[in-house]
Formats: C-alpha cells, structure tokens, sequence
C-alpha cells in the first residue's frame, strides 16, 4: 500500500466521472471541479470507459480497496454499470449520486456489483428542495431512494449539506433515518472553500452538542475520525454521522484517500488545484502518477494551510510549487 510523509496508506479512490451534472444545487463544490452547469451531453475531456476501468486496475495493484463513483452527477454516465462490473474484484465499490437516475437502473447497478450508494437530500420540504437544488426533481429523488433500498444498495446513507439555509431541518432528518430501516444519514459541514460565501457557514459544534443529547451511543470511525451517533427509533440502526472536514486537522490527518478527476488527472486533496497530475496513458505512467502523487500528499489543515492568530494561511513551505 501506498503512504505519504504523514504515515497516511491509501486505500481509497474518489472518481468523478464526470463534471456535468442536471441539477444546480447553490452550494456545490463540484468536488473542486468548477461549475456544474453546462450542456449535459458527454464531453471528449471526460475518460474513456477503458482509461476509468485501467486506472481502477492499477489502484488495486497499489491495494487501494474501495472506490467512490462521484462527479458532477456520475448517473449521467450512460457505462455506468460496465465501469462497475470491470472494477477489480478486490475493490468494493459505492456511488455518490443526487439520485434522479436511480429509479429503473438501481437493479441493473447492483447486478453489475455495485456495493451501496448514497444519495444527496437536505430537506423532506419539496419546495426547499427546489430552491435548494435549484431543480423540481424532489418526487425522483425520493423514489431514487426506495429503488436504492430495494435494490439492496445498503446501507443508503442520505447526505444532507448543513447550513444556514438546511440546519432546520436536521431533526426531521435525523427522525427519518431513525425510523427506515437501510437508511443511514451523513451531516456534511458546508465547505466554503470552494463553494464560496463563507458566510453560509454555521458552527457545526452546536450539531454535535444536539446529537450528543440525543444519541444512546457515540463511536469514532476510523476515516477522518468522523463521529457517530446512534440514535433510537424503529430502524435497526438509526445512525448519524458527521462530516466536518472545515478547518479540522484530525480529519485530514486521517485522510486515506486520493481523487481522480472526470479529465484523467489524479489529486490528493479536495481543497487544492495545485497538485493535479496528469494520470498518463500506459499502466506503467499511472503507476508512476499514483507514487509521485501519494508521495506529495500533505494534510490541507495544519500542513498545507497553518493557522496563525486563528487564520489558516498557505504554509510558505508549499508556495510556488515547493511541494512538486
Ligand atoms: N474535505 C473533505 N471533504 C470530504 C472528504 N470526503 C468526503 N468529504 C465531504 O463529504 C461529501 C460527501 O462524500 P461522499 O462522496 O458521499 O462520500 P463519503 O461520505 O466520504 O464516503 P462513504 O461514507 O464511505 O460513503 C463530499 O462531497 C465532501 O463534501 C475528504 O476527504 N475531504
Ligand atoms: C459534488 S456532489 C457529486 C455527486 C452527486 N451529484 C451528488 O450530489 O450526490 C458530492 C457531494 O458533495 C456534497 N457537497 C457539494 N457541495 C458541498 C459543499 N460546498 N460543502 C459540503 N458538501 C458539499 C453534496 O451534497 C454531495 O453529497
Ligand atoms: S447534484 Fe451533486 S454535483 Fe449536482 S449540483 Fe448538486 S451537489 Fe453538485
Ligand atoms: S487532506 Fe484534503 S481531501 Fe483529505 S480530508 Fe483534508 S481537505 Fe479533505
């Protein structure tokens, strides 16, 4: 297995499939890809079937063992399902998907091996959710989520963007997935990193202290070190996890996973554009693009940015491309 300087293994992948995607939600990041709008046919910079599925090959050779679909919206990818049936064996594999798409290919995913997906939802209120996703597909998602769970795709973990706009409405879905048996819920802290207005931003302490009150049992999971809490209801397991990687430097010292981009570059980090590199187009230069890009992998909290007088600032270390 891979390792960089800060005695972090890689055993995960991250690829966005694609940047496009048919929703407009007003807080995406994109996973650091720029904006999502745009026309939703397939475009020539986006990898081929065979480079995603050469790429997936050389990763387990690395003993990478789990691979996220992601984008933009990875359902647009109509080779969707064969990307899945060619992942290596000894990788498990999930989807992170806004879920309008699942509905009459969620049978066909699980067939081809997909392991579990989780579907993006802020809100039961299916008029926040328009002006949310700034998209009418509410009805879609909530069937994409019933075909999910039929299809077995579990756990379904819900992932719900906490913000000033969403944070109301955290205890209605906290209840739901206290009540649905295979659904699991995934509290995001806003990243305005990326997305812009930090000022959306709300202290994501003041939901763990309401979760803390609420929950029968507290655990640590060992990627990020992101809490969970288990909260009774009538499902069987009623959990919550939180993901808040802002300005939180146990989470990115516990980071295990690189990123590939929908244009064939490799990143180890979410947060930075600095250090993209290109995959290249034989097995023996993706290998060599996986080592030199786990090599140079830093923690972005407390390595890469510092925090000086309770600013986090570009550690000078990593300026005008020391770090390559
Ligand atoms: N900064 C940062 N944010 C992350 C990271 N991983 C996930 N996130 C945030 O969490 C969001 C949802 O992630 P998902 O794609 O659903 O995957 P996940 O929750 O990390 O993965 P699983 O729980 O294993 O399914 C991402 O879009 C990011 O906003 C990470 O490594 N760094
Ligand atoms: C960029 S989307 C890509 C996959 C798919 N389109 C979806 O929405 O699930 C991946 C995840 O990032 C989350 N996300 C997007 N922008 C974010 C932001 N600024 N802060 C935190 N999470 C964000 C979304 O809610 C979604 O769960
Ligand atoms: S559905 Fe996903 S990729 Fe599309 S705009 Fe929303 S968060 Fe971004
Ligand atoms: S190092 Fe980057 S990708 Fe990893 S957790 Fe920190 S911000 Fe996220």
């Amino acid at each position: 297995m891979l390792s960089d300087d800060f005695d972090r293994e890689v055993s995960g992948l991250r690829v966005s499939l694609t940047d496009r995607c048919n929703f407009d939600c007003v807080y995406c990041h994109n996973e650091g890809l720029g904006d999502t709008r745009g026309p939703l046919d397939p475009s020539d910079a986006e990898m081929r079937t065979d480079t995603v599925v050469q790429t997936l090959e050389v990763a387990a050779e690395f003993g990478i063992d789990s691979v996220k679909f992601t984008g933009g919206e990875p359902m647009l990818r109509r080779d969707l399902e064969e990307v899945v049936r060619r992942t290596p064996d000894s990788m498990t594999t999930s989807l992170t998907t806004n879920g309008t798409f699942l509905p009459g290919r969620a049978d066909a995913l699980r067939e081809a091996g997909l392991s579990r997906v989780n579907i993006s939802q802020d809100t039961l209120d299916p008029d926040a959710f328009r002006e949310l996703t700034q998209s009418g597909a509410y009805e879609s998602v909530i069937d994409g989520v019933d075909a999910a769970l039929d299809a077995g795709l579990v756990p379904v973990k819900l992932n719900m963007v906490v913000f000033e706009q969403t944070a109301g409405y955290v205890p209605e879905m906290v209840d739901r997935v206290a009540n649905t048996d295979g659904l699991r819920l995934q509290l995001i802290e806003y990243m305005p990193e990326i997305a812009g207005h930090p000022e959306w931003a709300i202290d994501i302490d003041r939901v763990h202290d309401w979760l803390d009150e609420q929950a029968a049992r507290v655990e640590h999971r060992e990627m990020h070190d992101r809490r969970r809490y288990h909260i009774d209801g009538d499902s069987d397991e009623g959990l919550v996890e939180i993901v808040d990687p802002v300005g939180n430097h146990d989470f990115c010292a516990n980071c295990h996973r690189v990123r590939v981009t929908h244009d064939g570059h490799l990143k180890g980090c979410l947060n930075r554009h600095d250090d993209h590199r290109p995959l290249g187009k034989t097995k023996a230069e993706m290998r060599e693009t996986f080592r030199e890009t786990v090599a140079n992998r830093v923690p972005y909290y407390g390595e890469y940015l510092v925090e000086e007088d309770g600013e986090w600032t570009v550690n000078e270390a990593y300026l005008d491309g020391a770090a390559d």
